[in-house]
Formats: structure tokens, C-alpha cells, sequence
């Protein structure tokens, strides 16, 4: 039987220039999601919601079954947490702050701590003052994952972070998930990281959601068409277009919503299919916050 690690439904918080906007998305336990959205789209505020750090105008946040902000208190036993610049204290050493969250939690697997301090190459003695940026992170993570919590929350961690050192905390992420009653949500601008690690995705542009759904019916489901559309040729219904360019002869629709039978009514209506691209995260990302944005001051003008 599945469990659901996140629920949000309905959830909306208003700010004076910006309001999260009737949002619902759901993580399984046992998946990764990667969440997703432009700078100011909402994601930190979404994250807090979630960590009952804020209260939502309307709609509801559950977490492990827990109603939050009420239940938080037990939720919490089994979250770990993780942004950057968060509560760590710049001169006490990184074994200072082990012995210190190792007493305030539940569980601490000191082997799995062992291990990370050699993996990311840490030491006890170090301040955190003396740590770089990529030390930082590894440190907070380590910090998090040897709680062995059922559920991780990273809010935006691999931001700033050389190549290796986003590769290392990306296999760390990975190899939380080898249990698979523990999840992990994390935000992020990077597609890259997000198309890699995850199993399923979420984006939201300007506190609305976009998408939301597992990574793989994601990268199926989008494609370029480039085609040519003779004169008398009508094109095909398709809800999922979210874009049509035509230069010279050669039309180009970018679709969410392709599949074979899609592509047979193209033909059928008397277009010339060229090429059918497959599109990378970060093409599909660009393409449907664009749509969905043009779609909302369409429907916002003729209001
Ligand atoms: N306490 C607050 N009071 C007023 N406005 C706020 C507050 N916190 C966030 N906002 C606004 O909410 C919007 C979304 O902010 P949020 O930090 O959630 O976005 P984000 O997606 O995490 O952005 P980024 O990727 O740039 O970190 C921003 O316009 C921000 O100014």
C-alpha cells in the first residue's frame, strides 16, 4: 500500500504582491520529487506551508498523515529540514552542532554519520565559519540524513555548488531512496539536477502549479512536431499545444500532449511531418510556463 509523504489541497497564502494561488500536489512515500519554479515563483513559501513554519490562508498541508499546523509537532520527529543559511552557529565546530541535534532528535545513526563525514570529506574540529559553500550543504545534509528521517525537505540545495559537489549530494539523495519508505522533496531552478534525481515533478510559475506528475510521463508527453501545413490543410484539436512558430514552409508545434495516435491525426488532417523532437526538462519547463502564462492573461483579458 502507498502512503502519501505530502498533500497539499487547495493551498493559497497571500502576501501583499504575491499570493500562492489553490495549489494541490502529492508525494508518494518512497519517491523524490524535484519542485520546481522560476526565481519568485513561490517555492520557499511553499516549502515553509509544508514545514508548518507558515499557516495557509485556505486549503489544507498534511504531512505523513499529519495535519499541518496543528500536528506538526509529531510530523516533525520524522522530517529533516534543509536550506541554506539555516540555524547553524558560524563559530562552534561542525562535531559541536553533531553532538548537539544528535540529542535533540529521536534517532541518530552514528555509523551513517561516520560515513558521510569521510564521503563529503568533513571534519568534527571544523567551524562552520571555515567551511565553503559545497562544505556547507554537505555539512547541513549530513546533519539531516543520519536522523534517518522518513521524509527530507531541501529547499533549493544544490544551488551554488561546483559540478562534483552537486554530483556527491545528488547520489546522497539517490541512496536515501534505496529505503523505500523515505521520501525527499526538493526545489530547485536546475533542470538538470531535477530530470536526473527525480521521479516525479512539479512546476509552478507565480504561485499557480503548472504540472504536476512523474518525471518519466513528463518527458513522453512533450515533443516538437516540425511540419509542413499546406494551404487547405486545418490542424488537428490538440489541448496540450503550447506553441506554434511557422518560418518559410516549416511550421513547428511544441505539444504536451503528444502520443502516436496524435501524431497519426496530424498526418490524417494532410500536414507533412518532418522531424519529431523529444524535448529535455529544461525545454519543457520554458515551454509550459510560457503557455500556462499566455493561457492565464487570455482568459484574464477576456474576463
Ligand atoms: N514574508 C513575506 N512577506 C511578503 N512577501 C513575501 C514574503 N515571503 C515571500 N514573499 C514574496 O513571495 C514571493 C515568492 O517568494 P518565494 O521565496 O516563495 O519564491 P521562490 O520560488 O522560493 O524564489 P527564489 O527561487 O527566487 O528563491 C516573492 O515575490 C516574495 O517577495
Amino acid at each position: 500500500m502507498t502512503h502519501t509523504a505530502i498533500a497539499l489541497q487547495g493551498v493559497c497564502k497571500r502576501y501583499p504582491f504575491f499570493q500562492l494561488n489553490d495549489l494541490s500536489f502529492s508525494l508518494e512515500e518512497g519517491q523524490i520529487m524535484g519542485f520546481v519554479g522560476p526565481n519568485g515563483a513561490g517555492k520557499s513559501t511553499t516549502i515553509r506551508l509544508i514545514m508548518g513554519l507558515l499557516q495557509p490562508d485556505a486549503g489544507q498541508v498534511s504531512v505523513l498523515g499529519q495535519r499541518m499546523t496543528d500536528q506538526q509537532a509529531q510530523a516533525k520527529r520524522d522530517i529533516a529540514f534543509v536550506a541554506d543559511g539555516m540555524g547553524l552557529h558560524a563559530n562552534a565546530t561542525l562535531g559541536w552542532h553533531i553532538d548537539f541535534v544528535r540529542t535533540m532528535v529521536p534517532y541518530w545513526d552514528k555509523h551513517y554519520a561516520d560515513q558521510l563525514l569521510k564521503r563529503f570529506n568533513l571534519h568534527l574540529p571544523q567551524t562552520i565559519k571555515s567551511l565553503s559553500t559545497g562544505e556547507r550543504v554537505k555539512a547541513l545534509l549530513l546533519l539531516a540524513l543520519a536522523r534517518r528521517p522518513r521524509l527530507l525537505v531541501l529547499d533549493e540545495p544544490t544551488t551554488g555548488l561546483d559540478p562534483v559537489a552537486r554530483h556527491e549530494i545528488l547520489a546522497e539523495l539517490t541512496d536515501v531512496l534505496l529505503d523505500d519508505s523515505r521520501s525527499v522533496l526538493f526545489s530547485s531552478h536546475n533542470t538538470r539536477d531535477v530530470e536526473q534525481i527525480s521521479d516525479q515533478i512539479t512546476f509552478i510559475d507565480r504561485g499557480r502549479l503548472i504540472e504536476s506528475s512523474d518525471r518519466d510521463s513528463f518527458i513522453e508527453r512533450w515533443r516538437r512536431i516540425h511540419l509542413n501545413v499546406p494551404d487547405h490543410v486545418v490542424l488537428p484539436a490538440d489541448q496540450g499545444r503550447a506553441d506554434v512558430v511557422t518560418s518559410g514552409h516549416t511550421t513547428t508545434i511544441t505539444t504536451g500532449n503528444w502520443s502516436p495516435s496524435l501524431e497519426q491525426a496530424y498526418i490524417n488532417s494532410g500536414a507533412v511531418i518532418h522531424e519529431v523532437q523529444r524535448m529535455n526538462l529544461e525545454e519543457i519547463f520554458i515551454a509550459s510556463v510560457l503557455s500556462k502564462r499566455r493561457q492565464i492573461e487570455a482568459e484574464e483579458s477576456a474576463a
